[in-house]
């Protein structure tokens, strides 16, 4: 899927590689380069030039946080190269700004700058930045174009892809959203180098998941790579940023708004991951892929009670997340509410709570085959105080 294999990037004679998401008059491409500061104006431009609302663009918002503004200002100073007006709006970094009024700060600025509906808006920064502006973008005037240049790793490798855009409220994640393509994807790997620690390993469980989900090869690779990707090297960084791309972009062109349960497996730890986010609080303890790794582990081991895997798994799956420096559990958080939190997953049905379980490394399943007893054994495992 990709212009060349992952393993042989040409970063001598063209830099970087693209991973195409074919769907249809919404398809677009994922470009992954590793310190391409300019080429970001180029791309943006056709990136708008190859869609129908994008053509001609000549404004847009520049939509960040605090802590990526510098870099933003650059893409901003990059679509002024194309003849295209750019704004750059700030907002507080964190979970706590995926919300309806920080939504509405943006919505209003479009309004200010008398946005049509060929402005576009461009995320630069976190899965916040690029789940808030890909939400604005899908709202404002019923839909205006997105670009996306995440810049952590979690963005790169998931939510800057395949667009799920949404604001979080108090009880539930993500439950006021939309599906919204962007136009393009830019991602610089080398943004990574001035994110925290604790911010790659999160994005290491979305790429652990990966392997769960889709490719036992991945996962054995991501073992083997794990250090070398902590340690930022950026040739194994762009061959794995690209297999997440690929994985994910070939899932989304079959299932675009997980209609037939295929883009549920997405979701593999999700249910677990979300109740915890919502329950310690958005902002709190646990960031997206904390919360994701510990809501893997107890997923899998409700694999294990349903007799559909035998414990390996879960084991060898815990031993990577903890090299990683991933929590495998929640400990202290109360599992009635984790339960209540569960009760308004978005893949629930019929009032039954579905979890995507595996089957063996590299096949997952949706299914709302476990009883309120084997759940309440998991997260009881899940919140018991560390030892
Ligand atoms: N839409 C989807 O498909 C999808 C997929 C996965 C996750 N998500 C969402 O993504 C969010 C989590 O995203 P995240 O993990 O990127 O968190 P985040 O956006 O909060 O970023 C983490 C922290 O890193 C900082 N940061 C970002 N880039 C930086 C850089 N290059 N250098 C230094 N600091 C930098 C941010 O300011 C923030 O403090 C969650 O809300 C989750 O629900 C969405
Ligand atoms: O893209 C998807 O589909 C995913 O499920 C990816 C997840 O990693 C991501 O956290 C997503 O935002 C979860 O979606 P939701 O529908 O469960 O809110
Ligand atoms: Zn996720």
């Amino acid at each position: 899927m990709t212009d060349r294999p992952p393993d042989q990037d040409d970063q001598a004679t063209s830099p970087g590689l693209t991973v195409p998401v074919p769907l249809g008059d919404r398809s677009y491409a994922i470009r992954i380069v590793s310190g391409d500061p300019i080429g970001f104006g180029p791309f943006a431009r056709s990136s708008l030039d190859a869609s129908r609302a994008g053509r001609g663009c000549r404004v847009a918002l520049v939509v960040t946080d605090a802590n990526v503004a510098a870099l933003a200002s650059r893409h901003a100073e990059a679509l002024a190269g194309q003849g295209i007006a750019a704004e750059v709006a700030a907002v507080p970094p964190g979970e706590g700004s995926k919300s309806l009024d920080q939504a509405a700060v943006l919505l209003d600025r479009l309004i200010a700058m008398k946005a049509d509906r060929h402005a576009a808006v461009v995320a630069v920064g976190g899965g916040v930045v690029g789940d808030l502006a890909g939400f604005v973008a899908a709202t404002y005037a019923r839909g205006v174009p997105l670009l996306m240049a995440p810049t952590t790793l979690l963005a790169q490798v998931d939510s800057s892809v395949g667009g799920k855009v949404a604001v979080n409220r108090p009880a539930a994640k993500n439950i006021v959203g939309a599906f919204h393509q962007p136009v393009g994807v830019w991602i610089d790997t080398d943004s990574l180098e001035s994110l925290p620690p604790r911010e790659l390993r999160c994005g290491m469980a979305e790429v652990v998941k990966y392997g769960v989900i889709l490719d036992a090869s991945f996962f054995d690779e991501v073992e083997r790579t794990a250090d070398a990707m902590l340690a930022l090297e950026p040739g194994v960084v762009r061959r794995v940023v690209a297999r997440c791309c690929e994985l994910k972009a070939e899932v989304v062109s079959q299932d675009e708004r997980e209609q037939t349960g295929l883009r549920a497996v997405l979701n593999f730890g999700h249910t677990i991951g979300h109740a915890i986010e919502a329950v310690a609080g958005y902002g709190g303890p646990f960031q997206h892929g904390e919360a994701v790794s510990a809501g893997m582990v107890a997923e899998a081991r409700l694999a294990e009670r349903l007799g559909w895997i035998d414990d390996s798994l879960a084991d060898r799956l815990s031993n990577l997340l903890r090299l990683l420096g991933l929590p495998t559990s929640a400990p202290g958080l109360d599992p009635d509410a984790l339960l209540d939190a569960m009760t308004l997953d978005k893949k629930n049905r019929g009032g039954r709570i579905r979890f995507v379980l595996p089957r063996r490394l590299g096949l997952v399943e949706l299914t709302d085959a476990p009883t309120e007893a084997d759940l309440r054994v998991v997260l009881g495992e899940l919140t018991s105080p560390a030892v």
